[in-house]
């Protein structure tokens, strides 16, 4: 059986509604697509807090956590990945792409114009309903 990683997602929105996109760099698992940036949860930790240290890691800006948006499995070829998302805001600092390719703002109603991870489709879908 394939191992199961718990990661977190956040769907940062700014004052004109648009949604934070993050592009996987080559450095990263599964490069060229996109996703919600967050990263696996530690033992013990809850998914709030790991998305407040992920996000202060990866885009160097301090975010308030909101509601839970999706909560759903994929199963890729060697992980399977339990992926919660959650909206948030931006509280302090500017986003930069610390570890990803790159990051575009875009509105709910584009989305499906990137390639996302198979694991956000959910999420994609919840945010165009
Ligand atoms: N952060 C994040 N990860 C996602 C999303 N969708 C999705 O399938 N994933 C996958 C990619 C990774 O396998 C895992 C998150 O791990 P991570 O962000 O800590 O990735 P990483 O590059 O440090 O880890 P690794 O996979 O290279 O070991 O979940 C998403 O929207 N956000």
């Amino acid at each position: 059986m394939v191992k199961t990683v718990h990661v977190a997602g956040a769907v940062i929105q700014n004052e004109r509604g648009e949604i934070l996109c993050a592009l996987r760099s080559a450095s990263m698992s599964m490069p060229g697509l996109w996703e919600f940036p967050g990263g696996k949860l530690e033992p013990g930790e809850s998914p709030q807090s790991c998305l407040v240290r992920e996000i202060k890691e990866e885009l160097g800006c301090e975010i308030q956590v909101g509601e839970l948006i999706a909560d759903a499995e994929h199963e890729y070829p060697s992980i399977r990945v339990h992926l919660l998302t959650y909206y948030a805001v931006i509280v302090g600092g500017e986003p930069a792409a610390r570890e990803h390719e790159r990051l575009l703002w875009l509105p709910a109603s584009r989305l499906f114009e990137l390639e996302w991870a198979p694991a956000d489709i959910p999420t994609v879908e919840r945010l165009l309903s």
